[in-house]
Formats: C-alpha cells, sequence, structure tokens
C-alpha cells in the first residue's frame, strides 16, 4: 500500500481525488491534503480519508498548514509514501530535495522544480532513484516523477526518458508545447475563421474557464509556460538550459505586463484587441496563421520560444482545440516520432499524475 498526501487542491487537485475515487484506487491511500490555509492527515494506522467528503473536512479543519509537519507525517508512516505537489508554487519545489532525504517520493505537474534553479533541478535528479545515479533500495528509495509538467498526459518526458535511456541521440525536440495558446491561435488564427468572429482577449477568458491557463494566465502568454516546458525536455536530453537565458518572445502587450494582478490584466486585455488582429491579418495577407511554438535545438544550440506564421499545409496549422504536436527527430527517428493530443484541463493532467503514482506503486511494490 503507498500513502499519498497531496499539496494543493484547486483544479488539478480535486480532479485527481475524483479520479481516484472514481476508480477505487486499490493500492494507493489518501492520507494528507492540505492547501496553503488548512490541512487534514488521517490517523496514525494512515487509514485513508474520505474521498468524498474531503472538500468539507479541509474547509473545517482547525489545523494550519504546515509543511514540515505534513512531510513528517508521510516520511514515519510505516508503507512507502508520495507527496503530490499539485500547486504552481516556487516554494513548493524547493521543499522536494528535503521529501526525498525522508525517504518521500514526489510526483508532481508543477513545473517549478524541473525548471528552475540547475542546482535544485540537479539535487532531485540525484536523490530520485528512477532519475539520477542513486542507489536503489526496494521499497525505500524514493521516486520523482513529473509526466504532466510537459503535454499534461501525454507520454512526452516518458517517451523522451525512454529515447535517452536505450542510447538514441536526440537532434531537437520541436512543437505546441502550451495548451492554453494552441487553444487561442487554433480559434483566432485560422484561414478560414470568418471576419468577426471571436475576439483574442474572448477567447483567453474561455481557455481560463476552460482550465487550460496556469492559475495567473499571464504565465502562458508571456511565454514562460512554454520555456519551462522548453527546459525540462532540453535538460532531460543532456542540455543545461536555464530559463534566464533562453530566448522567450512574450506576447503580453507592453502595457500589461506590469498590471499587478491576473484580475487586472484580464480586465484590460480586451483593450489590446486591435494588437493582435493587425497580427493575425499581416499572417492571412500572406496565406499563413500564427502558431506559438518551443524548440529544444540540441545540436544547433538555438532553443527557444517564438510566435511563428505556418502555411496551411503545415501540421501546426490543423491543429484541433487544445492539443500540443511535439516532434522529435532523433538517430533512431530521423524523419521524427511524433505525440499529439490534449495537452490542457483537468481531467488530462490529473490522468498523468495518476499514471506517475501507478509507476511508483508497481516500482516500490513490484506489481
Ligand atoms: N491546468 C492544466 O491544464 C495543467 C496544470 N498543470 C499544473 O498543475 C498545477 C496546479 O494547477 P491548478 O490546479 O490549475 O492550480 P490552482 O490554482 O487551481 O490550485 C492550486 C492549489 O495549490 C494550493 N497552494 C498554493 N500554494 C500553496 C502552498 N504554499 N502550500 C500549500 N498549498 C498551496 C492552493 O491553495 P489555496 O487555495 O489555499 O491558495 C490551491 O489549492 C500547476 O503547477 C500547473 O502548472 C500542469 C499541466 C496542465
Ligand atoms: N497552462 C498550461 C497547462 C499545462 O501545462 C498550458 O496551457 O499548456
Amino acid at each position: 500500500m503507498v500513502n499519498i498526501g497531496i499539496v494543493g487542491v484547486g483544479l488539478v487537485g480535486s480532479e485527481l481525488l475524483a479520479q481516484l475515487h472514481a476508480t477505487s484506487a486499490k493500492r494507493l491511500k489518501v492520507v494528507g491534503l492540505t492547501n496553503s490555509r488548512n490541512m487534514v492527515v488521517s490517523d496514525t494506522e494512515y487509514k485513508s480519508l474520505s474521498l468524498t467528503q474531503w472538500k468539507q473536512e479541509l474547509e473545517n479543519s482547525s489545523v494550519a498548514a504546515d509543511l514540515g509537519v505534513f512531510a513528517k507525517y508521510l516520511a514515519d508512516a510505516p508503507d512507502h509514501s508520495v507527496i503530490v505537489d499539485c500547486t504552481a508554487s516556487d516554494a513548493v519545489s524547493q521543499l522536494y530535495p528535503a521529501w526525498l532525504k525522508a525517504g518521500v517520493s514526489v510526483v508532481t505537474p508543477n513545473k517549478k522544480g524541473f525548471s528552475g534553479s540547475l542546482d535544485l533541478y540537479k539535487e532531485i535528479v540525484a536523490l530520485a532513484a528512477n532519475l539520477g545515479p542513486a542507489p536503489v533500495d526496494g521499497a525505500k528509495s524514493p521516486l520523482a516523477y513529473h509526466e504532466s509538467t510537459v503535454g499534461a498526459g501525454l507520454p512526452v518526458l516518458s517517451t523522451l526518458t525512454d529515447l535517452v535511456k536505450t542510447g538514441d541521440e536526440i537532434e531537437k525536440i520541436e512543437g505546441i508545447f502550451s495548451g492554453t495558446l494552441s487553444y487561442l491561435f487554433n480559434n483566432f488564427s485560422s484561414l478560414s475563421s470568418s471576419e468577426g468572429s471571436q475576439s483574442f482577449s474572448e477567447i483567453v477568458k474561455v481557455a481560463k474557464e476552460l482550465g487550460y491557463t496556469e492559475p495567473d494566465p499571464r504565465d502562458d502568454l508571456n511565454g514562460m509556460d512554454v520555456a519551462r516546458k522548453v527546459t525540462i525536455c532540453g535538460r532531460l536530453a543532456g542540455l543545461d538550459l536555464d530559463l534566464s537565458t533562453l530566448p522567450v518572445e512574450n506576447i503580453v502587450p507592453g502595457p500589461l505586463q506590469s498590471v499587478a494582478s491576473a484580475d487586472e490584466f484580464m480586465a484590460k486585455l480586451p483593450e489590446f484587441d486591435d494588437h493582435f488582429k493587425q497580427l493575425n491579418e499581416g499572417a492571412k495577407k500572406e496565406g499563413q496563421v500564427l502558431r506559438y511554438v518551443g524548440l529544444v535545438d540540441v545540436k544547433g544550440g538555438q532553443s527557444g520560444v517564438k510566435l511563428l506564421k505556418y502555411p496551411a499545409s503545415h501540421p501546426f496549422a490543423s491543429l484541433q482545440g487544445s492539443d500540443n504536436i511535439i516532434k522529435f527527430t532523433t538517430k533512431y527517428f530521423p524523419n521524427g516520432l511524433i505525440i499529439q493530443g490534449a495537452g490542457a484541463g483537468a481531467a488530462v493532467t490529473s490522468f498523468g499524475i495518476y499514471s506517475d503514482l501507478l509507476k511508483v506503486q508497481e516500482r516500490v511494490e513490484g506489481f
């Protein structure tokens, strides 16, 4: 039996609990939940918390959130424990090394720990038995899985890891890595779209309502979400990519880059609809569409993130909905290995996290 503690029960964390409940996961047991205010943990016997009443129990809990106490509770469990970080918090990701050192595995869709400081990344890799050279010691070995940090539930990182481990040589990884920006430009910049269709700001609003955006949608439009995914893939492919030096095209209009809150940003975005309309019309006149792409250029050193134009015949031009498309060009796959599908939203993200939890459970229990 594997104990699970979930940090962050917003959109993605709640959906994960719903998926665990719907499938009555037999060898996974949720024993702790915390948001930034309150926490609940089970008793000393680590019984499962209620997967139907958890919201009320967390809201009514008189125990203040304390990630130190939360992690110790999980580390003290008789069976293997996993902390699932479903926040977008940098501060929470800084705690992964301490959790791993205490023997607790980490599963997360949070990109911060794997794309932030290279030192933190290398420390996590060195401590997790599945990522680095740490000795594997059966059920005690802590593991770290983060499939949902790139492409939500799409098998992007597991495929990349397998290619690297089996001796393939990655030349480049390119694609549309953002569900939000895919949805935005698929709907806004199509050669068949009629005049007077939805404005740019209206489509951003829908993407937010559909759960595709980051908690703060500026993190999507400023390119940082894609830059983080490019950094994560680049590091797995052997590059020491760093966000501070990666070229990133920020498409947030200048005057909106410094507004105080996400709400103010959303309220002012309609003032810039004409700016985006003109960009789109420029592309249309050339018979092209706009697409926001990321590139990991292992051989050529040109990794980065940009808004580019593509003709209708290009595969990026005909994507649907929030789909991501990621193409690996490698020694084994000189014509490309392509992964495509829904790349954002609570259901697919939680599917990726749940699959990672099953990998931990299979690895520590052997079935
Ligand atoms: N939406 C998607 O399609 C995808 C999302 N992701 C990632 O999933 C993660 C979660 O996203 P989402 O569910 O939309 O985010 P939400 O904003 O809906 O939820 C975040 C949760 O984290 C909690 N939280 C924040 N800081 C802390 C803290 N310091 N300690 C404890 N809890 C904290 C919040 O608590 P409180 O309410 O108290 O503030 C809230 O419960 C993000 O990292 C995102 O990038 C990854 C792939 C796809
Ligand atoms: N905001 C992100 C969510 C998944 O990582 C996106 O739009 O792709």
